[in-house]
């Protein structure tokens, strides 16, 4: 019987495809909906985590599916606020994982005007929008954000990407404020290695692989299994590797009261003493770093000129 159910945006492959079919298997009293853009790359998911019992939301028929999916840009508000009627038909939402996003990762130069624009469309507009229809309407009591651990320390190569980040981990915090009935986790994960990860380290700067080294990718079924652990366990922010925690640690300041992470306490004295002694000196370092990632692409760039 089912009497529940959960949303997965960006359901369509990654983390957000392994969420739904972790749940769709794992909970057979719920009925589960992906949300992405591409209605091809939906049914193709939908045919990994069930060989044929799946339909489009439009067609709800609780008793003839416990899949659904919806092609929608979850940037487009309009769009968004006409998903409505279909999410009120649905058994109690009991989870959404607002898992779309993904980066392009490269220099601010090297972008176009139009990928800037899609890097604030996938990660924070998608979410934004979403979390407004669900909370206004007492949809469901219980978010899940997809931040990232850049979130904690912008660098080098994540300018579409990073601002987008911080502006949701903002955008928890006020809402963990407006609805203390509602249960919003934020999830910050280090690299795991979905398809967007593995397309966007085809254009990162080495400098960047240099920075982030420290977050070894890790698989998607074992990020998926260190997030719903920490869930279950009653966590609401939630780091996938070490460095993570280190930087969260670091930048806890004031979010503190609002933070409800593995040994808060601990961190919240890690990160005075990092702060104070230990990131100043990494600061000059990566400095250091940074200047001479310019200078040998300077060469470079003389040396194509030449030719
Ligand atoms: N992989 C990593 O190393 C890390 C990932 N993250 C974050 O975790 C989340 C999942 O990552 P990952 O599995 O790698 O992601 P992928 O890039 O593999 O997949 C992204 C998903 O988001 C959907 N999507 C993108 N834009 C929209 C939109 N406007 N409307 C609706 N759906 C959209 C895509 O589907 P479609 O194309 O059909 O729209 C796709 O299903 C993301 O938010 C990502 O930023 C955070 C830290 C590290
Ligand atoms: C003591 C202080 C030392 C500071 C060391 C800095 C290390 C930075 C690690 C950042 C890892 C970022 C992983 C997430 C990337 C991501 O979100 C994308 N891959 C999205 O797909």
């Amino acid at each position: 019987m089912v009497d529940h159910s959960i949303i997965v945006t960006g359901g369509s492959q990654g983390l957000g495809l392994e969420l739904a079919k972790y749940h769709y298997h794992n909970n057979t009293n719920s009925c589960i909906v992906i949300l992405s853009r591409s209605e091809d790359k939906l049914i193709n998911a939908a045919k990994k985590i069930t060989n044929d019992n799946f339909m489009n939301l439009k067609e709800f028929h609780e008793d003839k599916s416990r899949l659904y999916y919806y092609p929608i840009d979850l940037s487009n508000s309009s769009n968004v606020e006409s998903l409505l009627p279909f999410l009120t038909k649905l058994p109690s939402i009991q989870r959404t994982y607002l898992t779309a996003g993904g980066a392009s990762v490269k220099l601010f130069k090297d972008y176009s005007i139009n990928e800037l624009q899609q890097g604030i469309n996938m990660n924070y507009s998608s979410s934004l929008f979403l979390s407004h229809v669900i909370l206004k309407n007492h949809l469901c009591k219980h978010l899940i954000y997809f931040s990232s651990e850049v979130s904690f320390f912008p660098f080098i190569g994540y300018s579409s990407y990073t601002p987008s980040k911080t502006s949701l981990k903002s955008l928890v915090n006020i809402l963990r404020q407006e609805f203390p009935d509602c249960r919003l986790t934020n999830v910050f994960p280090g690299n795991f290695a979905s398809e967007g990860y593995i397309e966007e380290n085809l254009t990162k700067p080495e400098i960047t692989k240099d920075i982030e080294g420290s977050s070894k990718p890790i698989s998607v079924e074992k990020c998926r299994e260190i997030i719903i652990n920490d869930i279950d366990k009653g966590y609401d922010d939630i780091t996938t590797d070490f460095i993570g925690w280190v930087l969260m640690a670091c930048d806890m300041g004031l979010n503190k009261n609002w933070n409800y992470s593995k040994f808060w306490f601990l961190q919240l004295i890690l990160g005075v003493v990092a702060n104070l002694f230990i990131i100043p000196v990494y600061m000059i370092i990566l400095k250091y770093d940074i200047n001479n990632f310019f200078k040998k692409h300077s060469k470079l760039t003389d040396k194509d000129k030449a030719q």
